[in-house]
């Protein structure tokens, strides 16, 4: 996806307080499930993946992008919050050092090992990524928390080819993955609201909807994601890529909706 966009060389400080544009639709935030507002218009999600779509996985320095082909729209979502046609674009995770923290979004304060974000741009209304990312309406991403637990056969595979992008800037080809794979069995309960991207450059332009139901994977399966580098092969000094995540974002006011009572 049209997403390869070499971010800016700042990451330790992509969690500081970077002044943003307006700046009161930020994300991460808190989901204070008391005060989600249930919506019975909102629809469940429908994600049509082709896993024929799937070309590689890179090393962006920040995390471990699987890319998909997105110059058509075989591999969409709609539904949900959603009033338009969404075209997948890329799945990525950001994770903590300890099975303590790593989300980036809680529920009630409380934090995950790791969430997923399987991302989405906005073809009914634009025809290329970097114009969605932009737009108020532009991106969709899909949230799942990751709990350590059973050992998910799905994403097996992915991590069995993680060592290949160990340092920042590695690509390695891979095909025919269904993130589909990756969603909770129960995809009608969400939470959505209205924020941005949680990296630079950390635009306006995300429909967020974050899945109640989490996933298991095992404690060996999230340790290869923490075998991977923040640094090329040239650096002397190796980081590892942990902690990976932005600190939560104030509400300022938004509603979060729910799509369950
Ligand atoms: N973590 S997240 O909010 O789901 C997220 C999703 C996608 C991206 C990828 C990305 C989004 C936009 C740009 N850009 O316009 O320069 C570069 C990279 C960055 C972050
Ligand atoms: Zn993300």
């Amino acid at each position: 996806c049209s997403s390869r966009y070499v971010l800016s060389q700042m990451h330790p400080m992509w969690q500081g307080p970077l002044a943003v544009p307006g700046g009161d639709r930020q994300s991460p935030i808190d989901i204070v499930v008391r005060k989600s507002v249930f919506d019975p218009a909102l629809k469940p999600l429908t994600a049509e993946y082709d896993p024929h779509t799937c070309q590689q996985i890179w090393n962006n320095g920040y995390s471990f992008l699987v890319e998909y082909d997105d110059t058509t729209d075989k591999s969409t979502l709609k539904g949900g919050p959603l009033k338009d046609k969404f075209r997948l674009c890329q799945f990525h995770f950001h994770w903590g050092e300890s099975n303590a923290w790593g989300s980036e979004h809680t529920v009630d304060r409380r934090l995950f090992p790791a969430e997923l974000h399987i991302v989405h741009w906005n073809s009914d209304k634009y025809s290329l990524f970097e114009e969605a990312v932009m737009e108020d309406n532009g991106l969709a991403v899909i949230g799942v928390f990751l709990k350590v637990g059973k050992r998910h056969e799905g994403l097996q595979k992915l991590v069995d080819a993680l060592p290949a992008v160990r340092h920042k800037g590695s690509v390695v080809e891979f095909n025919r993955f269904d993130p589909a794979c990756l969603l909770p069995s129960n995809t009608d309960d969400y939470w959505t609201y209205h924020g941005s991207l949680t990296t630079p450059p950390l635009t306006e332009a995300v429909t967020w909807i974050v899945m109640k139901q989490h996933i298991e994977v095992s404690h060996d399966q999230l340790a290869v994601f923490r075998s991977l580098l923040f640094t090329s092969a040239e650096e002397e000094v190796q980081k590892s890529m942990v902690n990976n995540f932005r600190v939560q974002q104030p509400l300022r006011g938004r509603t979060v909706r729910s799509s369950f009572s």
